[in-house]
């Protein structure tokens, strides 16, 4: 056994996913069986007598690699010295709700985190965001810790991973250990593409093994809104999955990916395939030694080439979502906020949801009836979570958030007779935008 105990921090520690977290990082299933553990547990002041009852249990686990748990609502102390941080503690989704509509409640939780990271973190300190909108927040709190090397910073997508693979499995009536090199892409959220293009069965193509229908209408709506569909039947968002995706995450991160697969983890970008850098976003990755990397020179349009049946028009669509999902969100940032760099991919984000606030909105203000109205209201909760971000940014990126959204809404004036095609955000067609709608950006 090594002689040092690693500081885990968990926020949110008296919640559902901290609940289920805590006791398998204390068994030793996320550092190793011969890594001794300090727990610290941040809560807010409400819920810190429910986080010391959960202390106590730990107590009671008697488990041999335990060398304490702290309790803390002080973010600053919560922090000190940690070696691994796991940000749970945010609100979860209820139903309806899509994870960026979250941004609100949860965005101002991660500015403070990421300070106090900066401020007492251990220097290979090691970040998983799992609280939603988890690539956005991840973003602010590594803006606020400068001297963190980026990289360092972390959003979960292995869920969206895990349930691929186990999906992929279990149509193909193989055990899940024998399905290797997925990839979820993008933001956890439902704009996201899990893409199989790579993926193989038993070290074989697994491509050639599945309808191209099934992958479209089934499989990539299925993960993608996975999410949703649990807390439809759960009451309640994931949490023990959740907790088992940060488990994997961690361990692989900490201990290295297998040499013949990799995983899928939204870290800030270098980058690679066209994503700006710094914007929070999954890729392929692999780890060894402690790090990331990012597998490079993937054909992107194997996927597409390798279809052979023709797809209906709701599959095309449905493909022709996902895919914009995955490689046009970069582009429309590009096009929506040229030259903000420095002042970071958060600024595009904010751009991007007040694009899509703008969208919702108008569309709710040209129709009629109970529909229209739930998509003004939310078309003005989108507009407010822009806003929020931008005025956790510098106020350059605000005065530029505005002149968006003034261009935005003059050129809404002039094409109104076609306002889904027409509407231009510096360039960037918003009809792509308003087509994303139902997802929304954030992830
Ligand atoms: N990335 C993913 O794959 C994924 C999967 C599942 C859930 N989630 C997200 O994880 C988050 C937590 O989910 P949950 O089911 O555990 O929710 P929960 O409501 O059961 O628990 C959240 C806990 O966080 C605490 N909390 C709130 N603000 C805090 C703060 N500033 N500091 C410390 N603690 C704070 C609350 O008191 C509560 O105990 C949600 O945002 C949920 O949407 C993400
Ligand atoms: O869907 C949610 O809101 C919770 C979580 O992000 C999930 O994917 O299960």
């Amino acid at each position: 056994m090594s002689a040092t105990p690693v500081t885990v921090t968990v926020t949110g520690a008296a919640g559902q996913i901290g609940y289920a977290l805590l006791f398998r990082i204390a068994a030793g299933e996320m550092l190793g069986r011969d890594v001794p553990v300090r727990l610290r547990l941040l809560e807010i002041p409400q819920a810190v007598k429910a986080a010391e009852g959960t202390a106590m249990e730990l107590d009671d686990g008697a488990f041999p690699l335990l060398a304490g748990v702290e309790v803390t609502d002080d973010v600053k102390s919560a922090f000190d010295g940690a070696n691994i941080a796991l940000l749970v503690g945010a609100r979860p989704r209820g139903p309806g709700m899509e994870r960026g509509d979250l941004l609100e409640a949860n965005g101002g939780i991660f500015a403070p985190q990421g300070a106090a990271i900066e401020a007492g973190a251990a220097d290979d300190i090691r970040v998983l965001v799992v609280g939603n909108p988890a690539n956005t927040n991840a973003l602010i709190a590594q803006k606020h810790a400068p001297s963190v090397p980026p990289e360092r910073f972390t959003a979960m997508t292995r869920l969206d991973h895990n349930r691929a693979v186990s999906r992929l499995a279990r149509h193909l009536g193989a055990p899940v250990s024998d399905v290797s090199r997925v990839t979820i892409w993008g933001n956890h959220s439902a704009t996201q593409y899990p893409d199989v293009s790579q993926a193989l069965v038993a070290g074989e193509p697994l491509l050639p093994r599945l309808d191209r229908a099934w992958i479209e209408d089934e499989f990539i709506p299925g993960v993608a809104k996975r999410g949703a569909a649990i807390i439809e039947a759960r009451g309640a968002s994931s949490a023990a999955s959740a907790a088992s995706a940060a488990i994997d995450h961690m361990r692989d991160w900490v201990s290295g990916t297998p040499s013949d697969d990799w995983t899928s983890v939204a870290l800030p970008s270098d980058g690679s395939y066209g994503v700006p850098d710094g914007l929070v976003c999954s890729f392929p990755v692999t780890a060894a030694g402690g790090s990331w990397r990012i597998v490079e020179g993937l054909d992107i349009d194997a996927f597409s080439r390798a279809g052979s049946t023709r797809p209906s028009p709701s599959c095309a669509r449905s493909a022709r979502r996902s895919r914009r999902s995955a490689w046009s969100e970069p582009l429309l940032d590009r096009r929506a906020a040229p030259g903000t760099r420095g002042s970071g991919s958060l600024a595009r984000q904010a751009v991007q949801t007040v694009a899509v606030g703008l969208g919702r909105l108008r569309g709710g203000l040209r129709r009629h009836g109970r529909a229209a109205r739930g998509r003004a209201r939310i078309g003005v909760l989108g507009l407010l979570d822009g806003v929020v971000v931008a005025l956790l940014l510098r106020r350059e990126v605000v005065e530029r958030l505005l002149d968006v959204v003034s261009i935005a809404h003059a050129d809404s004036l002039r094409h109104r007779r076609a306002p889904r095609e027409g509407v231009a955000i510096h360039g960037a067609p918003c009809s792509a935008l308003a087509r994303r709608d139902e997802a929304g950006p954030m992830g």
